[in-house]
């Protein structure tokens, strides 16, 4: 059984300056049911998946079932520079009290459908990776069909392991891949980040019978752009939706030291930027995930700011700012 957590105004403190300058003065808690559709209003929706059960079945370390809130909780310090007429609200989180993470996907699939049938553009924060599978099925439901629904993944892992000893963190594309195919659907799968020492020769032919697109580590950067810059835009193309997840442990561990599988020689936030500015103007972004970030083995709070970074960046470009 999975459980649902409505949001808590204790996550959302920091500077008061009586005139919405700070994100915590403008984010409204609203459970899920009190949404609303407000069709004339640009809406975000905050929503956690505060689950680690799949990283735990990983043989990960746990923690990042503490990762929403740690991130609500910088956000909320950050300042707003939305529109007025933009609504910014937290939805609370799904949890997953007693390791039954497949009810937790479930889940959150539901609460997808419900944010994208009242109109709201959701930010998910994670959570374990097993976050994609349950958001990506929300997605699926909500638009009726996999075939035009684009997955891009910011990550040092394929997450593409076969789920024959059960599902986890590191199979949300491999179930994907599976479901699609058995309705006669491709796995579109754009993979930004991966490491050669952190994936095994399998999980290489895994990602080439699905036909994965991926950009290796050693030329995710900026200095490479022009090359990055035509996959993105030849993936983004054939795809008339766009769901972006960003898994941390895909950057740096000298940024991102608060998650399970730290990567030494990951990715720089520049180039993410760059990525997610161009997936964000193409109009076709429906969906977005942080996930994996976990407070227990952060420094200083590192990881947590730069997911709440992103997020700030996200939300106030999606809404024109
Ligand atoms: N979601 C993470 N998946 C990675 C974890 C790698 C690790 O624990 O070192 C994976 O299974 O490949
Ligand atoms: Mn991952
Ligand atoms: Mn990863």
């Amino acid at each position: 059984m999975s459980s649902y957590r409505k949001p808590h105004p204790d996550n959302w403190t920091g500077r008061k300056s009586g005139n919405a300058l700070y994100l915590h003065e403008k984010v409204e808690c609203t459970a899920i049911e009190d949404t609303g559709s407000h069709p004339s209003q640009k809406t975000i929706a905050i929503l956690g998946y505060a689950c680690d059960e799949g990283v735990r079945r990983n043989q990960g370390r746990i923690g990042a079932a503490e990762g929403p809130d740690a991130i609500r909780k910088q956000l909320g310090k950050m300042p707003n520079h939305l529109s007025p007429e933009v609504r910014l609200i937290d939805v609370g989180s799904v949890e997953c009290p007693d390791g039954d993470m497949e009810a937790a996907q479930n889940s959150l699939s539901e609460k997808i459908v419900d944010l994208l049938s009242a109109r709201t553009i959701p930010i998910v924060l994670g959570g374990g990776h097993d976050i994609a599978y349950g958001h990506y099925n929300g997605i699926k439901k909500h638009l009726g069909s996999p075939a035009s629904i684009g997955i891009i993944n910011f990550d040092a892992h394929f997450d593409l392991r076969d789920d024959e000893n059960g599902n986890n963190s590191g199979t949300p594309f491999y179930q994907i891949a599976q479901n699609n195919a058995s309705e006669g659907h491709p796995l579109n799968y754009l993979c930004l980040g991966i490491r050669r020492d952190a994936n095994d020769s399998q999980l290489f032919q895994t990602a080439e019978k699905f036909g994965v697109d991926y950009v290796e580590s050693e030329g995710f950067n900026t200095s490479s752009w022009a090359s990055i810059e035509k996959i993105l835009r030849q993936f983004i193309d054939e795809m008339d939706h766009l769901y972006v997840t960003i898994d941390m442990d895909g950057f740096s561990s000298a940024y991102v030291p608060g998650v399970s599988a730290p990567s030494p020689m990951g990715f720089s936030p520049d180039i993410v930027l760059k990525c997610l500015k161009t997936f964000i103007e193409s109009g076709k972004l429906i969906s977005l995930d942080i996930a994996e970030m976990n407070p227990t083995y952060d420094i200083d709070s590192h990881t947590a700011k730069l997911a709440a970074s992103l997020t700030h960046y996200a939300l106030h470009s999606m809404t024109g700012k």
